[in-house]
């Protein structure tokens, strides 16, 4: 089983957005997946519980159906940084719940597990802790996705010099089109491909409809 954490240059870049299309293609290359959000702060309360909409967007998007509360195990309903929303809530963020869930879903044998974060890759979960230092524990593979706007060239260049000190591999990165008539997207996307030295997976334009963002991925450097 592999299994790719994926990463974002900031909050709202993309990230689930793209694991979607990320999970899409895997489906069309027939390998078995499921999805993990370990951490979701915005959440609805449901009869069923908390129900965060990335991670039910990645639940129904994985090839494997599993329940919710493996796929989702630490949910608040404030969407703020989850420390705050832990301190509100009265619950602390456990590291073993999280731990626990993942070994429930690796039990499903996927041929790969992707995982969303939250926000990027230093995000905080209180106690001086970070999601960081699970995806560290867990040895996981990062896929960065780039929020292709002003401003994203020192975000992509500093995630990618944070993964790697952290001892991880960045095995691919994502360009994301957030900003629709971004001025010298091409040189932008010039200096990213020589200065992040990972394969560029693919650049999505800014789409009018979610289905066909598979399309501009290629996702052979990680199969
Ligand atoms: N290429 C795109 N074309 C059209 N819409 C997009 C594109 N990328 C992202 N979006 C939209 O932008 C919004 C933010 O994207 P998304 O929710 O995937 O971000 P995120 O990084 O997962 O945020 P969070 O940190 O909250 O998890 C969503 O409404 C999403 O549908
Ligand atoms: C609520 C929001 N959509 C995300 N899920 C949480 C983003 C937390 C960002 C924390 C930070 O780095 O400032
Ligand atoms: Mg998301």
């Amino acid at each position: 089983m592999r299994r790719f954490f994926v990463t974002g240059t900031d909050t709202e870049v993309g990230k689930t957005f793209v694991s979607q299309a990320i999970l899409h293609q895997l489906k069309d290359r027939r390998l078995q997946t499921v999805a993990f959000k370990p951490v979701a702060s915005g959440c609805e309360y449901t009869a069923d519980g908390l129900r965060n909409s990335d991670a039910v967007a990645l639940q129904q998007a994985a090839s494997i159906a599993v329940p919710y509360e493996l796929v989702n195990p630490v949910a608040f309903a404030e969407p703020v940084a989850p420390h705050i929303a832990a301190h509100h809530a009265g619950t602390p963020i456990d590291f073993a719940q999280l731990e626990q869930a993942l070994v429930g879903l690796s039990s499903f044998n996927p041929d790969i597990l992707l995982v969303e974060g939250a926000g990027g890759w230093r995000l905080p979960l209180g106690q001086g802790r970070f999601l960081s230092e699970f995806v560290v524990a867990q040895q996981m593979q990062v896929i960065l996705v780039v929020g292709m706007r002003l401003g994203c060239l020192n975000h992509a260049l500093l995630t990618a010099e944070a993964i790697r000190r952290d001892g991880l591999q960045l095995v691919g990165w994502v360009a994301n089109q957030v900003e629709v008539d971004m001025p010298y997207q091409a040189e932008n996307l010039s200096l990213l491909e020589q200065q992040l030295n990972a394969p560029m997976l693919g650049h999505i334009p800014r789409l009018s409809a979610a289905k066909t963002a598979h399309q501009y991925l290629d996702l052979t450097p990680l199969i």
